[in-house]
């Protein structure tokens, strides 16, 4: 699962050491019973209790970093990373800084190195990096670990999501967003609390309540996948999201659902990484920049007429590409 382990997009983690099961108290079998989901199904709870409830989500009300004008969040500088076990170079410099509030896009042809940088930015173990830097709120992230840049903040959605059989969809979402809550020393929520928080987010990437006693993503379809990685970004919250090619596969309502949700997290302090390689999801989505990846390094950015002429006239509309 994308954002408490991102290197797990090859081996599946096990959520315990981060997540310790023994704080799951048999509260929980009573709020995922039917009985109590009848009592309390989503949106339909009291407007009280629902503001009793509410809460924001670990990132956005973290750290405060500062005043109004928006600040640097993530600085890569001259980063070059190649595959750990055959050695071979696949990112060879790449710049980028991304400030708060901003949509950061990031196109380029197949194989152009675009999900190698955004697993480098979350520490995948697959790669190893030889030079640059990389400065995620001001600390420097090639110290931290995968988990540990996740706690930070740090959020990405994967191409292809993977299965945690055995673990539902709900108590896998309680447990992370309680360890990101302990690290920011904030008080845990209980199970019915946390459900507070959770529904709107529901109708937010409109997904049925049905998907939360569900195993992560066991059985889901491949737009079902996508969509839940949303809903676990809307619940979990991150001050920069990766999202890559969340849009793909998806149908037309799909599509409009998860890129309202993504519109739906952004915040004047957050801000958003996406791959495509579609302008389509540039319809709903604006960006603040559009970059060009090419042989590992970032060859262009523009605004988000850049995606459009790639649209219309390929690759070669970017002479460097
Ligand atoms: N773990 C790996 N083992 C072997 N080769 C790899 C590995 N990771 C990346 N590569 C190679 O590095 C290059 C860049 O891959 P990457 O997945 O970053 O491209 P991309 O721009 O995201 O492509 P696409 O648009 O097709 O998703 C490709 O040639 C790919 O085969």
């Amino acid at each position: 699962m994308a954002l408490l382990h991102p290197c797990s997009c090859t081996t599946p983690p096990s959520p315990s050491p981060i997540l310790p099961f023994k704080n799951w108290t048999p509260n929980r079998l009573l709020f995922t019973s039917p009985a109590l989901r009848r009592r309390f199904p989503p949106n339909r709870l009291p407007p009280r209790l629902r503001a009793a409830l509410a809460v924001e989500s670990p990132a956005a009300s973290g750290k405060n970093r500062g005043g109004d004008s928006p600040e640097i969040l993530l600085e890569v500088k001259d980063l070059s990373a190649a595959i750990a076990e055959s050695k071979q170079p696949i990112l060879k410099g790449v710049n980028l800084s991304v400030y708060e509030g901003e949509v950061h896009v990031v196109m380029g042809k197949n194989g152009s190195g675009k999900s190698t940088f955004a697993k480098v930015l979350v520490g995948h173990p697959d790669y190893e990096v030889t030079g640059g830097s990389i400065v995620f709120k001001g600390e420097n992230v090639l110290d931290m670990d995968p988990e540990e840049r996740s706690l930070a903040g740090l959020f990405m959605s994967f191409q292809s999501p993977i299965e945690i059989p055995g673990v539902s969809n709900i108590d896998f979402l309680q447990m992370a967003y309680n360890a990101r809550r302990r690290k920011l020393g904030q008080p845990e929520l209980s199970p019915i609390e946390f459900y507070g928080y959770i529904s709107p987010k529901l109708e937010l990437v409109n997904m049925k309540v049905d998907f939360l006693n569900r195993n992560v993503n066991e059985g889901f379809s491949g737009g079902e996948r996508k969509r839940n990685e949303i809903f676990q970004l809307a619940v979990l919250g991150a001050d920069l999201a990766i999202l890559d090619e969340i849009d793909s596969g998806l149908d037309v309502d799909a599509l409009r659902d998860v890129a309202k949700a993504v519109n739906g997290i952004l915040t004047a302090k957050n801000s958003v990484l996406m791959i495509t390689h579609y302008h389509r999801l540039l319809d709903y989505v604006k960006p603040t920049y559009v970059h060009i990846m090419e042989g590992g390094r970032i060859v262009e950015t523009g605004k988000e007429s850049v995606a459009k002429r790639i649209e219309k006239e390929g690759y070669n509309a970017i002479p460097a590409a």
